[in-house]
């Protein structure tokens, strides 16, 4: 469902500031794949979200979603297909309107309805999903989305980016500034709506036995490129140690990435 072919991309260009992020990247997706991104720091996977969410035009290269090409498409046009989840929990949403509107924003694009036209069984159905997430939200759906916290917040988040039933779902390190124990809960809500919906998932993790755990298949990346891609069996088998010795074999050098030694 996912294509993309020999993409490349390079920030600042024949500057001494070049920096060449993806690097002729060959990926596919098929419809329903849970793939985890691993790398370390600068490895390009931030900017392999960027590329496909279109936030910026590839140099070079071909971005297919379900057998249509996206690659020079904008960004907003999109969203309607792609959600994004980024780290930062006041992203996403609009802190001044309530639950409810900012569910509603994300709803009618996928209803084609008026933002004023929505109803009483639209109200309850955002009940219904807010219950899902266990966090008491669907009794606070006035409360505007500024007042809640960082993980309440990205389960609104979430919800907005799934309500409208996208082809694919980014997730970039979206539990990585919530404590431990609500980077769980979130995590575990995330799980259960891909389960749920079956959207085609992307999720960047800097935890390693997380992406062994979670979804069906795990890249790696280094220098823009994909330099190991598992999936069944051999993915199943794979522990975080093997996993740290192929890329310090691969590469010679060891994997490094700030928010794993955080955590
Ligand atoms: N907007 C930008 N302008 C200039 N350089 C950028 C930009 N975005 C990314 N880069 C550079 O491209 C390279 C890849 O960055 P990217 O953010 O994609 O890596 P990453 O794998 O997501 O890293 P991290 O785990 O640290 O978030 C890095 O060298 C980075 O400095």
């Amino acid at each position: 469902m996912l294509d993309l072919k020999n993409v490349s991309k390079t920030f600042y260009p024949g500057t001494a500031n070049e920096k060449r992020a993806l690097n002729s990247l060959n990926l596919h997706l098929d419809s329903g794949d849970f793939v985890t991104i691993i790398g370390s720091n600068g490895a390009g996977k931030s900017t392999l979200f960027g590329a496909i969410a279109g936030a910026y035009y590839i140099d070079s290269g071909v971005i297919m979603l379900d057998n249509k090409n996206i690659t020079g498409l904008a960004d907003y046009k999109r969203a309607y297909d792609i959600g994004r989840l980024m780290q930062d929990p006041m992203k996403g949403t609009a802190p001044s309107m309530t639950i409810e509107e900012n569910l509603a924003l994300a709803y009618t694009r996928k209803a084609k309805k008026s933002f004023f036209a929505l109803n009483k069984k639209d109200s309850s159905y955002f009940r219904e999903l807010l219950t899902t997430l266990d966090l008491g939200l669907e009794d606070r759906m006035k409360t505007k989305v500024g007042h809640l916290s960082g993980g309440q917040r990205q389960a609104v988040t979430l919800l907005m980016c799934t309500i409208s039933s996208p082809k694919l779902l980014l997730l970039d390190e979206h539990t990585a500034a919530l404590d431990p124990l609500t980077a769980q809960k979130i995590l575990k809500i995330t799980t259960d709506i891909i389960a749920e919906s079956k959207i085609t998932t992307m999720m960047i993790t800097h935890d390693i036995q997380a992406a062994l755990s979670f979804g069906n298949r795990t890249i790696m990346m280094d220098a823009g490129e994909i330099i190991l891609d598992i999936k069944g069996e051999k993915r199943s088998k794979m522990t975080v140690e093997e996993l740290l010795l192929y890329y310090s074999k691969e590469r010679k050098k060891q994997l490094v990435n700030d928010r794993m030694l955080l955590a």
